[in-house]
């Protein structure tokens, strides 16, 4: 011992989480703790027989949350499992029924208020907290980054390796900031600021690397923005999404937790920032008030542009692969470039999805909605994430204005944002979704898909067509 200590390197949040976890680490690869485990009724079946014919018990049941949310009907939930009619869903939801109370697991059923899409839900019931470890078999996972916890989806093989371990092997992402300074205006959302970063990154621009976002405008965005911003890290290709906890984070999380217990915490969570000086890999730099409302107009997020803004066209387009994906986006999404995108017709609306299905949503939506009709020629509706939002909006009357102008009050899931469910597209429908994915079929086979926020979708059910929802306010 010579008793000196190697002065302390300054750390991004990514790497203090890493540290914080590390089990072991051997020539890249690593082992790392998992705080929490969430588990759906997709993704979990085969690792739950895997584990049973082992033999193996899982390992901590009480850091594992289970709930079925991607195959739930969104009608009829107070009949249970019996209720649905397609036999494959309900199947996979009592199987999840099942496992979890064989296994110890906490597990809501269908219709039981804390019931919805697990990335609403963890976050609501105090359960994802900064500093965790979060997995899922469910890409979204990086949702849960809104809270500066380490949160990323996993296949089935980790799964169960998680379930029997409750560590992962992973390799060390690469670290991309990601900046936004100024202030968003009036209206546009993290929604609108998500499409626009993935539009400048590309589907892979963030591959292989987790994304931490600051910046003025990202520590002004409340729980419900960072969420939906870290719902769509996935889409640019990151592994994880994050945003250091700070004032907000903790004000949400006081009403969601005992107050010793939030009391007890506080301190460790304020250290969870990155250190000045600390190095990324790749930095990137926005100006909110640059991002007004951002609408897909293509078959993967990135295709996205300014509500004002014409369809691209490929000609101008020097890349011959890129010239290729956008006359395939175009084909299938039938539309024509040089056009503006305002004012293409649409049928169908869907608010909803872990991306754009919280309370802060249902408001935003229901704020232009009020005293309107959805247009005669659209079928919209809209799914609240989870009971409890679907019980906060109700208190709030937010139910009546929906239904008043025409919408159906659906009863939560993940509903029309996969369409692993009753609830889908017909061929060849448009729809304006709040959801987070524009691929083909995605909706429903050959439906068709332009993701934007939730005050455009409704000026979209209101007007017929998609619409700056600035003219209606
Ligand atoms: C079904 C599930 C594995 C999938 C995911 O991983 O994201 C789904 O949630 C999605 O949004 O496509
Ligand atoms: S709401 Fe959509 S994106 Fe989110 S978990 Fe469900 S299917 Fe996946």
């Amino acid at each position: 011992m010579t008793g000196k200590t190697a002065p302390a390197r300054p750390q991004t949040l990514y790497e203090k989480l890493w540290d914080a976890h590390l089990v072991a680490e051997d020539n890249g690869e690593a082992i790392l703790y998992i705080d929490l485990h969430m588990l759906h009724e997709v993704t979990s079946p085969q690792a739950f027989s895997r584990l049973k014919a082992l033999g193996r018990p899982l390992r901590r049941p009480d850091l594992t949350l289970a709930m079925a949310d991607h195959c739930v009907p969104t009608i009829r939930q107070e009949l249970g499992t019996p209720g649905i009619e397609d036999t494959a869903s309900r199947l996979q939801i009592e199987a999840l029924s099942r496992n979890s109370a064989e296994f110890g697991v906490e597990h809501y059923t269908l219709g039981d208020l804390r019931n919805g899409i697990v990335h609403v839900v963890g976050p609501e019931l105090g359960r994802t907290l900064p500093g965790m470890t979060i997995v899922c078999g469910d890409s979204h996972t990086s949702t849960h980054g809104a809270f500066g916890a380490l949160a990323f989806g996993i296949g089935t093989s980790e799964i169960e390796h998680v379930m029997a371990t409750q560590a992962i092997r992973q390799r060390k992402s690469k670290n991309l900031q990601i900046i936004v300074n100024g202030q968003l205006q009036e209206g546009i959302t993290a929604k609108d600021l998500a499409l626009k970063l993935i539009s400048v990154l590309g589907v892979d621009g963030a591959t292989d690397h987790v994304i931490e976002y600051s910046g003025e405008a990202i520590s002004t965005l409340s729980m419900e923005g960072r969420m939906t911003l870290c719902n769509m890290s996935i889409e640019a290709g990151a592994r994880a999404g994050l945003i250091a906890p700070d004032e907000t984070t903790f004000a949400y999380l006081k009403q969601r937790m005992p107050a010793d217990a939030w009391a007890a915490h506080l301190p460790g969570w304020r250290a969870l920032q990155t250190d000045e000086d600390a190095l990324f890999d790749r930095t990137v730099t926005l100006n909110a008030s640059d991002v007004g409302p951002v609408v897909s107009w293509g078959i993967n997020p990135a295709q996205s542009i300014a509500i004002d803004a014409q369809i691209p066209d490929p000609r101008d387009q020097a890349d011959p692969r890129v010239r290729a994906v956008m006359e395939r986006a175009l084909g299938y999404m039938q539309l024509a470039p040089g056009t503006p995108i305002a004012g293409t017709a649409i049928d169908r609306v869907f608010i909803g999805s872990c991306t754009n299905g919280r309370i802060e949503d249902l408001r935003a939506a229901a704020i232009i909605l009020k005293g309107r009709k959805v247009h005669g020629s659209v079928k919209a509706i809209v799914v609240p994430g989870s009971g409890l939002v679907r019980q906060a909006a109700e208190d709030e009357g937010l139910d009546k204005i929906f239904m008043d102008a025409g919408f159906e009050w659906r009863q939560p899931g993940c509903s029309m944002c996969a369409a692993m469910n009753s609830d889908r597209l017909s061929p060849g429908e448009r729809c304006a979704s709040t959801s987070n994915r524009n691929f083909e079929n995605r909706q429903g086979p050959a439906g068709r898909t332009h993701l934007m926020s939730p005050a455009m979708a409704t000026a979209a059910a209101i007007t017929g067509q998609i619409t700056d929802f600035r003219t209606l306010i």
